[in-house]
């Protein structure tokens, strides 16, 4: 897929994309990588991280691949103090990293719950605040765009993953309103089934029962999330914060359903 945006797009930028070593993440790293930013992929596992960082850079892109778990604060913050200190330092954040595990509400267990708050919602949090940190102490502006999941409909079989999303949405809009002084805008996109590695986790019969309900009757491609996330960074989106934008060929309207 073609990009509609200048080439020059991000030149002179950091971005920090966390999961994008894989799936949608990477698309996202391409995407702002092809649009002249410097790329940090980041995630748990360096090995898949410096794969797909060969393969970026073998496309001309300068990429840094650094390992994070978004769940530990101590993990986050020496991720923000190494890359300060490699010159590193991002401009754009995008926190991608995330998911969850499809259960009853009635049989998940409270740790299995808080796993998937831990990493989605406590994780963004971490992620965003240890940036933004970092951009204020330095009068420096800043952009933050988070994935969450559609969640417009509720997401029966994923309660944890629904509550911990809606937080995020929320969170966007709040930090949007504390950190518009410094000039970080805070902004999400909602991306309904998008066709990645990431959904064998999930059962393909209720996928396919979900798509055959939508409006636009097909999954997503990551490269259609990361057109969506290149505008919200822009400037091209530079009076638009606290907003969560649906992406999803009309799942907003139907929902996922991913449990029946
Ligand atoms: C229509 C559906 C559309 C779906 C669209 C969305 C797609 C995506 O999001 S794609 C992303 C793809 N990747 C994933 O979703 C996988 C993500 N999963 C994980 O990263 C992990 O499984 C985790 C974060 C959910 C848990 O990680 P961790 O803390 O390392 O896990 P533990 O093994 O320590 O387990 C903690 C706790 O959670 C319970 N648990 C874990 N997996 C399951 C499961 N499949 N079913 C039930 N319970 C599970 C586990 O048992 C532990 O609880 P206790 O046993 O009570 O200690
Ligand atoms: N595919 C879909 O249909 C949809 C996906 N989403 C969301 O989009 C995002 C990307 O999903 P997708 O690309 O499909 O799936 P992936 O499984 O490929 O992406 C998840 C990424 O998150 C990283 N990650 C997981 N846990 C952590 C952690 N604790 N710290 C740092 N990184 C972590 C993983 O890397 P590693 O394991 O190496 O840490 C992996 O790169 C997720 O948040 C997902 O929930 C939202 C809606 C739909």
């Amino acid at each position: 897929m073609m990009s509609i945006f200048a080439k020059d797009l991000f030149k002179g930028q950091v971005a920090l994309v966390t999961g994008g070593g894989t799936g949608i993440g990477f698309a996202i790293a391409r995407t702002l990588g092809q649009l002249g930013a410097r790329v940090v992929i980041a995630a748990r596992a360096l090995d898949k991280l410096e794969s797909a960082a060969e393969q970026l850079t073998a496309g001309g892109m300068a990429v840094l691949a650094a390992e994070v778990n978004i769940r530990d604060a101590e993990s986050v913050n020496a991720l923000f103090a190494r890359l300060e200190s490699e010159g590193w330092q991002p401009d754009l954040l995008v926190n991608n990293a995330g998911g969850q595990f499809t259960s009853p509400a009635l049989s998940m267990s409270p740790n299995g719950f808080r796993a998937v708050v831990d990493l989605n919602l406590q994780g963004t949090f971490q992620m965003s605040q240890a940036f933004a940190r970092q951009r204020i102490s330095q009068a420096r502006p800043g952009s933050i765009v988070n994935i969450v999941l559609c969640l417009e409909q509720g997401i029966p079989g994923m309660a944890h993953a629904a509550a911990a999303r809606a937080g995020v949405v929320n969170l966007t809009k709040t930090l949007s309103w504390e950190w518009a002084e410094h000039g970080i805008r805070v902004n999400a996109v909602a991306p309904g089934t998008i066709a990645t590695s990431g959904l064998e986790n999930y059962d393909a019969d209720n996928l396919q029962a979900g798509i055959d309900r939508l409006p636009i009757r097909r999954m997503g491609q990551s490269e259609e999330v990361a057109e969506a996330v290149a505008y919200l960074a822009s400037p091209a989106a530079s009076f638009i914060t606290g907003i969560t934008l649906p992406l999803d060929g009309g799942e907003h309207m139907t929902g996922a359903n991913p449990q029946r």
